[in-house]
C-alpha cells in the first residue's frame, strides 16, 4: 500500500469487492413525455410515468432518467471546465479551500464515517448567497449569508457552473412533481420548500488510487437532503445497496443519462413509504473519474416531518419534527473533524426508533 495514507484505509467489513454486480437494474425512465407531449396520449402516459417513479422510488430508491431536458451543451462545458480547476496545482486550488466557516469550494480531506474518501470536490451554491445557522447549537439563532467563490482559473468556470446549476434546477422541479404526484399529492405540494432553497452542486474528482480494494471514493452513506441528481461520466464506480437483499450493485453508467435518488428528506416526507438508499462511490487504478451531484435542499428554516396527507389514526406520523439547517450543521461538523460520537442521523428523530 505504500504511499497511501491510513487515514484513508476502510475496516475490513466495508471495503468493496469488486466482483460487485453490474445492475441494468435500476430503473430507466425516459422523460420525453414532459418535453414533447403528444395530446392525444398525454393523460396515459402521463400516469404510467407517475406509476413507474413510484415503483422506482420504492423498489430502489434510485432510478437513471433519459430524454430529461437537460442540453448536453451545458453538461460538457461543465465537465471541460471541472477538469481543469482539478488539473491546476493543490497550490491553486487551495485558494478558493473551503472550511468550518465558509464551507463552499475546493477540499479534498472529507471523511464519510471517520475515514476519508479518496476523492478532491469543489462545491457552489444554486442560490448566492444562501442563509444558513450559524451553528448546529439548538439555541443559537444567528445565521450567516453563504457566497460562492470562483477560483480565477479557468475563467469560464464560474458561467458553465451557473448554467449548469439553472438547468439541473428544472429537471429537479420536474421530478419533485412527479414525486409528489406518485404519493398522491398535488404536483406542486413539495415546490414551497425549496424558496429559499439550501441547495448546492459538487464538482467531483476520484483520481486513479494504487489500491482501490482499500479505500472509497465516497464511503456508504444516505443523502439527508430531498433528492440527488448526478452526472456521472463513462468511467462508473456508483455502487447502490438494493433493498431487498444487501447486496452492492454497480450503476452503470448510461450516456447523458442523470442518476436520480431519493434523499432523507423524502424518507420522512413520505413517512416512509419510500426509502432513501445507501450507496457509495469505488474508485479503480486506472482511470479518473469525474461526478457531478445536484444536491436539492430545502430552506435552511424547514421543519421537517411526515406530510399530514400521508399520516392518520391508521399510520401515525414516524418521525417527530426536526429543523433542517441544524440538522445539516451537525451533519457537516463530521467532514472536518473525526468525531467521537455518531455523526447525527434522521433515525435519531424517529419515533419508535427502528434505525433509519
Ligand atoms: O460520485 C458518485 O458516484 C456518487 C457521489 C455521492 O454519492 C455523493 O457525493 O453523495
Ligand atoms: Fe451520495
Amino acid at each position: 500500500m505504500g504511499e497511501v495514507d491510513p487515514s484513508f484505509i476502510l475496516p475490513i467489513e466495508h471495503r468493496p469487492q469488486h466482483s460487485t454486480l453490474e445492475a441494468e437494474a435500476i430503473p430507466l425512465i425516459d422523460l420525453s413525455i414532459l418535453i414533447s407531449p403528444n395530446p392525444n396520449s398525454v393523460d396515459r402516459l402521463m400516469e404510467s410515468l407517475i406509476a413507474d417513479i413510484g415503483d422506482a422510488c420504492k423498489n430502489w430508491g434510485f432510478f437513471q432518467v433519459i430524454n430529461h431536458g437537460v442540453p448536453l451543451e451545458s453538461r460538457r462545458n461543465l465537465e471541460i471546465a471541472g477538469a481543469k480547476f482539478f488539473g491546476l496545482s493543490e497550490e491553486e486550488k487551495k485558494r478558493v479551500s473551503k472550511d468550518e466557516v465558509n464551507p463552499v469550494g475546493y477540499y479534498n480531506r472529507e471523511h464519510t464515517k471517520n475515514v476519508r474518501d479518496w476523492k478532491e470536490v469543489f462545491d457552489f451554491l444554486v442560490q448566492s448567497p444562501t442563509l444558513i445557522p450559524v451553528s448546529h447549537e439548538p439555541d443559537d439563532k444567528s445565521l450567516k449569508e453563504l457566497s460562492n467563490r470562483w477560483p480565477e482559473n479557468p475563467p469560464e468556470l464560474r458561467e458553465a457552473c451557473e448554467i449548469y446549476a439553472g438547468e439541473v434546477q428544472k429537471l429537479a422541479y420536474k421530478l419533485l412533481e412527479l414525486i409528489s404526484m406518485s404519493l398522491g399529492l398535488q404536483a406542486k405540494r413539495l415546490n414551497g420548500f425549496f424558496k429559499h432553497q439550501t441547495t448546492y452542486v459538487r464538482l467531483n474528482h476520484y483520481s486513479p488510487c494504487p489500491t482501490p480494494d482499500l479505500v472509497l471514493g465516497v464511503g456508504r452513506h444516505k443523502d439527508s437532503g430531498a433528492l440527488t441528481i448526478v452526472a456521472q461520466d463513462d468511467v462508473g464506480g456508483l455502487e447502490v445497496k438494493r433493498k431487498t437483499d444487501g447486496e452492492w450493485f454497480r450503476v452503470k453508467p448510461t450516456p447523458n443519462a442523470y442518476v436520480v435518488n431519493i434523499g432523507d428528506i423524502i424518507q420522512v416526507w413520505s413517512n416512509e413509504k419510500y426509502e432513501s438508499v445507501e450507496h457509495r462511490a469505488v474508485v479503480n487504478s486506472e482511470r479518473d473519474r469525474f461526478t457531478i451531484p445536484f444536491f436539492l435542499h430545502p430552506a435552511h428554516y424547514t421543519m421537517v416531518e411526515p406530510l399530514e396527507e400521508l399520516t392518520d389514526k391508521q399510520h401515525p406520523a414516524k418521525y417527530k419534527a426536526y429543523n433542517w439547517g441544524k440538522f445539516y450543521a451537525a451533519r457537516k461538523r463530521g467532514n472536518f473533524r473525526k468525531l467521537e460520537v455518531e455523526n447525527i442521523q434522521i433515525s435519531h428523530f424517529r419515533v419508535s426508533g427502528k434505525s433509519g
